[in-house]
């Protein structure tokens, strides 16, 4: 795994100058297919089944995932945010916004359920219309997100842009596969083959209190169909959240959303800067670590000097 990062950091350094980066391009492609076949064989013998459940927390499914290849492959960074209604992933991905402005870096802010007009319509559907069977809200989710990696995740990380997602396939496994208890591995299946295995390069989750997090989302005003069901629904999906990071660390980021805005914002910044020495540009890098440095330093005029 060492090597292949390695290698398709190189491969973007390259990838405007040379034309045997098509060739790498397709060897990292032949190695995802490899991987993804080997994968698909490692779940499709005994998928752990959550069986009957008895409550939310139940259906918290312990299992190991195997692991999928990332989306290094493409010139782009895939950055996803996750956590409960309310930790502040909004409020992040706009100070982070505001960063790659600043350092010049093509990005593209995206969402889901509502990244694209089609999943405008699913979200009001799912979001702010009548009741929706489990099954149905975890194809719903699924099928905005198919839609959304199609037309707009992998064209925009093909042309090398950083994609900056608020929340992605582990919302769909958190809050239907563990709230709503129709299992983890099931539904992290039907994602998997709804974007074809694209999982992101960095996810952000935004852990803080069920309470801190309810208290914030309801400030806000009136709360959508998922934010107004019980506190055992949030448990459970904080917990699921917990657990993907404990089975991903190489992916799943914790950041205590706890703290002051500032505070967490820091921690988001160190994270993606260390994204972009994995597998960014060295322009990449100079570029944020200069934005970063010149936003954390106090201002030194007044509005007119
Ligand atoms: N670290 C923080 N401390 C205090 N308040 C915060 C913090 N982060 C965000 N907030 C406030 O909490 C509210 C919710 O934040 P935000 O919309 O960013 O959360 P979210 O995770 O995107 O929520 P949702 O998933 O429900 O859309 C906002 O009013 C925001 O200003
Ligand atoms: C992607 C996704 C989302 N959800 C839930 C989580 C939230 O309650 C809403 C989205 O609202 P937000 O204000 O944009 O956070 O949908 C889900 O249950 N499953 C998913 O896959």
């Amino acid at each position: 795994m060492h090597h292949f990062g390695i290698c398709c950091r190189r491969l973007r350094q390259l990838r405007t100058r040379n034309h045997a980066v098509c060739r790498l391009r397709n060897a990292v492609g032949t190695w995802k297919v490899v991987h993804l076949v080997t994968w698909a064989g490692s779940v499709s013998g005994e998928p752990p089944r959550p069986g009957v459940v008895s409550g939310y927390a139940d259906a918290v499914n312990l299992s190991a995932f195997a692991p999928v290849p990332p989306a290094h492959a493409y010139p782009g960074l895939f950055i996803s945010f996750e956590g409960g209604d309310g930790v502040g992933k909004t409020t992040q991905i706009e100070r982070l916004s505001t960063l790659l402005v600043a350092a010049r870096i093509a990005y593209r802010r995206t969402r889901e359920p509502g990244g694209t007009e089609l999943g405008g319509q699913i979200r009001d559907l799912l979001l702010h219309g009548g009741q929706v069977s489990p099954r149905a809200e975890a194809l719903l989710y699924a099928a905005d997100r198919a839609h959304h990696v199609a037309t707009v995740v992998r064209p925009a990380l093909a042309r090398g842009e950083v994609v900056l997602t608020d929340r992605y396939l582990d919302s769909s496994i958190a809050y239907q596969g563990a709230a709503r208890a129709l299992g983890a591995q099931e539904v992290r299946d039907l994602s998997l083959w709804a974007t074809e295995g694209l999982l992101p390069d960095l996810t952000i989750l935004l852990d803080a209190d069920t309470a801190v997090s309810g208290r914030r989302a309801g400030a806000r005003g009136r709360r959508d169909r998922l934010e107004r069901e019980p506190d055992a629904f949030h448990t459970a999906l904080r917990e699921q959240f917990r657990v993907l990071a404990r089975q991903e660390p190489e992916r799943i980021k914790v950041v205590d959303a706890d703290r002051p805005v500032g505070e967490v914002a820091a921690e988001v910044s160190g994270l993606v800067e260390s994204l972009i020495v994995a597998h960014g540009t060295d322009a990449q890098l100079n570029a944020f670590r200069t934005a970063v440095s010149r936003a954390s330093r106090p201002a030194l005029h007044g509005p007119r000097g």
